[in-house]
Protein backbone atom coordinates (compact mmCIF):
# COMPACT_ATOMS: atom_id res chain seq x y z
CA UNK A 1 0.00 0.00 0.00
CA UNK A 2 1.58 3.20 -1.28
CA UNK A 3 0.26 6.62 0.17
CA UNK A 4 1.22 9.37 -1.70
CA UNK A 5 0.82 13.43 -0.95
CA UNK A 6 0.85 16.03 -3.15
CA UNK A 7 1.91 18.94 -1.15
CA UNK A 8 3.87 18.66 2.71
CA UNK A 9 2.49 21.52 4.18
CA UNK A 10 1.04 22.32 7.82
CA UNK A 11 -2.01 19.70 7.15
CA UNK A 12 -0.18 16.72 5.06
CA UNK A 13 3.12 16.87 7.65
CA UNK A 14 0.40 16.58 10.23
CA UNK A 15 -1.12 13.59 8.87
CA UNK A 16 1.99 12.01 8.05
CA UNK A 17 3.34 13.04 11.54
CA UNK A 18 -0.08 11.55 12.94
CA UNK A 19 0.28 8.07 10.93
CA UNK A 20 3.81 7.46 11.67
CA UNK A 21 3.33 7.88 15.51
CA UNK A 22 2.16 4.56 16.35
CA UNK A 23 2.33 1.42 14.09
CA UNK A 24 -1.20 1.59 11.67
CA UNK A 25 -2.54 -1.16 9.62
CA UNK A 26 -3.99 -0.18 6.71
CA UNK A 27 -5.81 -2.81 4.54
CA UNK A 28 -3.60 -5.01 6.97
CA UNK A 29 -0.55 -4.17 6.51
CA UNK A 30 1.41 -2.22 8.96
CA UNK A 31 2.26 1.62 7.60
CA UNK A 32 5.26 2.57 7.40
CA UNK A 33 7.42 5.44 6.30
CA UNK A 34 8.94 3.67 3.23
CA UNK A 35 5.38 3.15 2.27
CA UNK A 36 4.62 7.02 1.91
CA UNK A 37 5.43 9.68 -1.01
CA UNK A 38 4.98 13.56 -1.54
CA UNK A 39 6.06 15.88 -3.16
CA UNK A 40 6.14 19.75 -2.39
CA UNK A 41 7.08 22.72 -4.47
CA UNK A 42 9.82 23.58 -2.79
CA UNK A 43 13.36 21.88 -2.09
CA UNK A 44 13.37 22.70 1.63
CA UNK A 45 10.23 21.66 2.26
CA UNK A 46 11.20 18.22 0.67
CA UNK A 47 14.13 18.06 2.36
CA UNK A 48 12.28 19.02 5.28
CA UNK A 49 9.82 16.36 5.59
CA UNK A 50 12.33 14.03 4.20
CA UNK A 51 14.67 14.09 7.27
CA UNK A 52 11.19 15.04 9.21
CA UNK A 53 9.54 11.40 8.59
CA UNK A 54 12.33 9.60 6.75
CA UNK A 55 9.74 9.56 3.77
CA UNK A 56 10.47 9.57 -0.12
CA UNK A 57 9.98 12.83 -1.40
CA UNK A 58 9.81 13.85 -5.34
CA UNK A 59 9.54 17.31 -7.23
CA UNK A 60 7.23 15.51 -9.47
CA UNK A 61 3.53 15.15 -8.72
CA UNK A 62 2.81 12.88 -11.61
CA UNK A 63 5.42 10.28 -9.94
CA UNK A 64 3.45 10.41 -6.76
CA UNK A 65 0.53 10.11 -7.93
CA UNK A 66 1.59 7.56 -10.61
CA UNK A 67 3.13 5.28 -7.15
CA UNK A 68 0.25 5.93 -4.92
CA UNK A 69 -2.67 3.65 -3.96
CA UNK A 70 -4.13 6.39 -1.84
CA UNK A 71 -3.37 9.46 -3.36
CA UNK A 72 -3.80 12.37 -0.58
CA UNK A 73 -4.75 15.91 -2.80
CA UNK A 74 -3.16 18.46 0.01
CA UNK A 75 -2.43 21.75 -1.58
CA UNK A 76 -4.43 24.86 -1.15
CA UNK A 77 -7.96 24.77 -3.32
CA UNK A 78 -6.45 27.19 -5.64
CA UNK A 79 -3.56 25.33 -6.56
CA UNK A 80 -6.01 21.57 -7.14
CA UNK A 81 -6.57 23.11 -11.14
CA UNK A 82 -2.70 23.48 -12.14
CA UNK A 83 -1.92 20.29 -9.79
CA UNK A 84 -5.18 18.11 -11.38
CA UNK A 85 -4.20 19.25 -15.04
CA UNK A 86 -0.68 17.95 -14.28
CA UNK A 87 -1.47 14.39 -12.80
CA UNK A 88 -4.91 13.43 -14.49
CA UNK A 89 -3.15 11.06 -16.79
CA UNK A 90 -1.42 9.48 -14.32
CA UNK A 91 -4.62 8.75 -12.21
CA UNK A 92 -6.82 5.43 -13.29
CA UNK A 93 -8.97 3.42 -11.23
CA UNK A 94 -6.39 2.00 -9.37
CA UNK A 95 -5.97 5.09 -7.39
CA UNK A 96 -8.51 5.77 -4.84
CA UNK A 97 -8.44 9.90 -4.49
CA UNK A 98 -8.55 11.57 -1.40
CA UNK A 99 -9.29 15.41 -1.42
CA UNK A 100 -8.79 17.36 1.86
CA UNK A 101 -9.17 21.07 0.63
CA UNK A 102 -11.89 23.14 1.62
CA UNK A 103 -14.96 24.04 -0.48
CA UNK A 104 -13.74 21.89 -3.26
CA UNK A 105 -16.84 19.55 -3.95
CA UNK A 106 -16.66 16.26 -4.91
CA UNK A 107 -18.36 17.20 -8.58
CA UNK A 108 -15.61 20.11 -9.05
CA UNK A 109 -12.83 17.53 -7.97
CA UNK A 110 -13.74 15.01 -10.45
CA UNK A 111 -14.67 17.53 -13.29
CA UNK A 112 -11.00 19.27 -13.09
CA UNK A 113 -9.98 15.15 -13.67
CA UNK A 114 -12.36 15.56 -16.48
CA UNK A 115 -14.28 12.69 -14.77
CA UNK A 116 -18.09 12.39 -13.44
CA UNK A 117 -18.22 10.86 -9.85
CA UNK A 118 -19.73 7.91 -10.47
CA UNK A 119 -16.98 7.16 -12.36
CA UNK A 120 -14.35 8.18 -10.08
CA UNK A 121 -12.86 6.72 -6.72
CA UNK A 122 -13.13 10.12 -5.02
CA UNK A 123 -13.14 10.84 -1.33
CA UNK A 124 -13.36 14.42 0.57
CA UNK A 125 -12.10 14.81 4.10
CA UNK A 126 -11.79 17.49 6.49
CA UNK A 127 -9.16 16.49 9.10
CA UNK A 128 -7.71 19.13 11.64
CA UNK A 129 -4.29 19.80 13.04
CA UNK A 130 -4.56 17.82 16.13
CA UNK A 131 -4.38 15.01 13.93
CA UNK A 132 -0.27 15.28 14.92
CA UNK A 133 -0.82 14.32 18.16
CA UNK A 134 -2.83 11.53 17.52
CA UNK A 135 -6.23 13.52 18.49
CA UNK A 136 -7.41 14.52 15.07
CA UNK A 137 -11.12 14.10 14.18
CA UNK A 138 -11.77 13.75 10.65
CA UNK A 139 -14.84 14.30 8.41
CA UNK A 140 -15.26 11.87 5.74
CA UNK A 141 -17.29 12.41 2.38
CA UNK A 142 -16.82 9.13 -0.16
CA UNK A 143 -18.11 10.37 -3.55
CA UNK A 144 -20.58 8.01 -5.39
CA UNK A 145 -17.75 6.16 -7.38
CA UNK A 146 -16.27 4.86 -4.35
CA UNK A 147 -15.87 1.46 -3.13
CA UNK A 148 -17.60 0.41 0.56
CA UNK A 149 -13.28 -0.79 0.76
CA UNK A 150 -12.47 2.59 -0.51
CA UNK A 151 -14.21 4.17 2.45
CA UNK A 152 -12.91 1.29 5.05
CA UNK A 153 -9.41 2.05 3.90
CA UNK A 154 -9.83 6.10 3.86
CA UNK A 155 -11.78 5.78 7.51
CA UNK A 156 -8.79 3.24 8.91
CA UNK A 157 -6.26 5.70 7.73
CA UNK A 158 -7.80 8.64 9.52
CA UNK A 159 -8.77 6.82 12.41
CA UNK A 160 -4.87 6.07 12.93
CA UNK A 161 -4.37 9.85 14.24
CA UNK A 162 -8.28 10.12 15.92
CA UNK A 163 -11.56 10.34 14.90
CA UNK A 164 -13.27 9.57 11.57
CA UNK A 165 -16.57 10.63 10.90
CA UNK A 166 -18.81 9.78 7.84
CA UNK A 167 -20.87 12.71 6.98
CA UNK A 168 -22.98 13.50 3.78
CA UNK A 169 -21.45 15.94 1.22
CA UNK A 170 -24.31 18.97 2.31
CA UNK A 171 -22.14 18.60 5.79
CA UNK A 172 -18.63 19.22 4.64
CA UNK A 173 -18.33 23.33 4.42
CA UNK A 174 -20.12 22.97 7.95
CA UNK A 175 -17.57 20.32 9.02
CA UNK A 176 -14.43 22.26 7.72
CA UNK A 177 -15.43 25.23 10.06
CA UNK A 178 -15.98 23.18 13.43
CA UNK A 179 -13.14 20.71 12.80
CA UNK A 180 -10.55 21.91 10.70
CA UNK A 181 -11.07 25.45 11.67
CA UNK A 182 -11.90 25.72 14.87
CA UNK A 183 -8.51 24.75 16.37
CA UNK A 184 -7.33 28.05 15.26
CA UNK A 185 -10.14 29.59 17.55
CA UNK A 186 -9.35 26.95 20.34
CA UNK A 187 -5.73 28.26 20.30
CA UNK A 188 -6.63 31.84 20.57
CA UNK A 189 -8.88 30.94 23.53
CA UNK A 190 -5.56 29.09 25.35
CA UNK A 191 -3.84 31.77 24.66
CA UNK A 192 -6.26 34.67 26.42
CA UNK A 193 -7.00 32.45 29.49
CA UNK A 194 -2.85 32.30 29.87
CA UNK A 195 -2.70 36.00 29.32
CA UNK A 196 -5.48 36.25 31.85
CA UNK A 197 -3.90 33.91 34.61
CA UNK A 198 -0.38 35.69 33.89
CA UNK A 199 -1.70 39.31 34.39
CA UNK A 200 -3.17 37.71 37.91
CA UNK A 201 0.12 36.77 38.55
CA UNK A 202 0.87 33.41 37.05
CA UNK A 203 4.42 32.46 35.38
CA UNK A 204 3.69 32.01 31.29
CA UNK A 205 4.51 28.99 31.06
CA UNK A 206 2.91 27.29 33.77
CA UNK A 207 -0.38 29.18 32.53
CA UNK A 208 -0.24 27.68 29.22
CA UNK A 209 -0.14 23.76 30.78
CA UNK A 210 -3.36 25.17 33.18
CA UNK A 211 -5.36 26.64 30.09
CA UNK A 212 -4.58 23.78 27.75
CA UNK A 213 -4.93 20.84 29.98
CA UNK A 214 -8.63 22.82 31.37
CA UNK A 215 -9.89 22.90 27.81
CA UNK A 216 -8.12 19.32 26.78
CA UNK A 217 -9.91 18.04 29.61
CA UNK A 218 -13.28 19.99 29.36
CA UNK A 219 -13.35 18.31 26.07
CA UNK A 220 -12.79 15.16 27.12
CA UNK A 221 -15.70 15.46 29.68
CA UNK A 222 -18.04 16.24 26.27
CA UNK A 223 -16.95 13.28 24.76
CA UNK A 224 -16.54 10.99 27.69
CA UNK A 225 -20.29 11.63 29.25
CA UNK A 226 -22.24 12.67 26.13
CA UNK A 227 -23.90 15.25 28.70
CA UNK A 228 -24.83 18.29 27.20
CA UNK A 229 -22.25 21.03 27.47
CA UNK A 230 -24.41 23.87 29.35
CA UNK A 231 -25.26 20.93 32.22
CA UNK A 232 -21.49 20.53 32.17
CA UNK A 233 -21.13 24.63 32.63
CA UNK A 234 -23.80 24.69 35.17
CA UNK A 235 -21.78 21.65 37.37
CA UNK A 236 -18.88 24.42 37.55
CA UNK A 237 -21.20 27.65 38.24
CA UNK A 238 -21.02 27.37 42.22
CA UNK A 239 -24.21 29.90 43.48
CA UNK A 240 -22.92 32.85 44.24
CA UNK A 241 -19.27 31.48 43.34
CA UNK A 242 -16.20 33.22 41.28
CA UNK A 243 -16.94 31.17 38.13
CA UNK A 244 -20.56 32.61 37.08
CA UNK A 245 -18.65 36.31 37.58
CA UNK A 246 -16.94 35.02 34.29
CA UNK A 247 -19.46 33.83 32.49
CA UNK A 248 -21.31 36.35 32.56
CA UNK A 249 -18.16 38.63 31.53
CA UNK A 250 -18.28 36.28 28.73
CA UNK A 251 -21.74 36.61 28.10
CA UNK A 252 -21.73 40.31 28.19
CA UNK A 253 -19.28 40.46 25.07
CA UNK A 254 -21.17 37.95 23.65
CA UNK A 255 -18.74 35.18 23.49
CA UNK A 256 -21.29 32.55 21.86
CA UNK A 257 -22.15 34.98 19.50
CA UNK A 258 -18.95 35.70 18.03
CA UNK A 259 -17.85 31.84 18.44
CA UNK A 260 -21.38 31.06 15.95
CA UNK A 261 -20.21 34.12 13.95
CA UNK A 262 -16.42 32.66 13.40
CA UNK A 263 -18.61 29.17 12.01
CA UNK A 264 -20.69 30.77 9.74
CA UNK A 265 -17.82 32.94 8.49
CA UNK A 266 -15.67 30.12 7.72
CA UNK A 267 -18.68 28.17 6.35
CA UNK A 268 -19.63 31.48 3.51
CA UNK A 269 -15.97 31.31 2.74
CA UNK A 270 -15.99 27.71 1.89
CA UNK A 271 -18.41 28.42 0.06
CA UNK A 272 -16.53 30.92 -2.17
CA UNK A 273 -13.59 28.30 -2.80
N1 LIG B 1 -4.11 23.66 7.80
C1 LIG B 1 -5.20 23.05 8.28
O1 LIG B 1 -5.45 23.05 9.49
C2 LIG B 1 -6.14 22.34 7.35
C3 LIG B 1 -5.99 22.39 5.99
N2 LIG B 1 -6.85 21.71 5.16
C4 LIG B 1 -6.67 21.74 3.71
O2 LIG B 1 -5.39 21.21 3.42
C5 LIG B 1 -4.90 21.78 2.24
C6 LIG B 1 -3.49 22.27 2.49
O3 LIG B 1 -3.52 23.25 3.50
P1 LIG B 1 -2.24 23.55 4.39
O4 LIG B 1 -1.47 22.30 4.64
O5 LIG B 1 -2.70 24.37 5.51
O6 LIG B 1 -1.40 24.47 3.36
P2 LIG B 1 0.15 24.74 3.29
O7 LIG B 1 0.31 26.01 2.52
O8 LIG B 1 0.78 24.61 4.62
O9 LIG B 1 0.67 23.53 2.39
C7 LIG B 1 0.44 23.41 1.04
C8 LIG B 1 1.59 22.64 0.40
O10 LIG B 1 1.31 22.52 -1.00
C9 LIG B 1 2.53 22.72 -1.70
N3 LIG B 1 2.19 23.09 -3.07
C10 LIG B 1 1.67 24.25 -3.55
N4 LIG B 1 1.55 24.18 -4.89
C11 LIG B 1 1.97 22.96 -5.25
C12 LIG B 1 2.11 22.29 -6.49
N5 LIG B 1 1.74 22.86 -7.64
N6 LIG B 1 2.59 21.05 -6.48
C13 LIG B 1 2.97 20.43 -5.33
N7 LIG B 1 2.88 21.02 -4.13
C14 LIG B 1 2.40 22.26 -4.10
C15 LIG B 1 3.23 23.79 -0.91
O11 LIG B 1 4.61 23.79 -1.25
C16 LIG B 1 2.96 23.30 0.50
O12 LIG B 1 3.89 22.30 0.85
C17 LIG B 1 -5.85 22.89 1.83
O13 LIG B 1 -6.62 22.46 0.73
C18 LIG B 1 -6.70 23.11 3.06
O14 LIG B 1 -8.02 23.49 2.74
C19 LIG B 1 -7.85 20.94 5.66
C20 LIG B 1 -8.05 20.85 7.00
C21 LIG B 1 -7.25 21.59 7.96
O1 LIG C 1 -7.96 27.72 6.62
C1 LIG C 1 -8.20 26.87 5.77
O2 LIG C 1 -8.59 27.19 4.64
C2 LIG C 1 -8.06 25.41 6.11
C3 LIG C 1 -9.35 24.66 5.97
C4 LIG C 1 -9.73 24.23 7.36
C5 LIG C 1 -8.60 24.63 8.18
N1 LIG C 1 -7.69 25.23 7.49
Amino acid sequence: MKIGFIGLGNMATAIIGGMLRDEVVVQGSPLTAADIIGSAKTEATRTAQAEAFGIATTASNREVAAAADILVLAVKPVFFPEVIAEIRDAVDDDTLVVSIAAGLTLERIAALFGRDTNAMRLIRCMPNTPALVNAGCTAVCPGPGAAEADEAACVSLMESFGRAIVIPERLMDAASAVAGSSPAFVFMFIEALADGAVEAGMPRAQAYEFAASAVAGSAQLVLETGRHPGDLKDMVCSPGGTTIEGVKALEVRAFRAAAMEAVEACVAKARTL
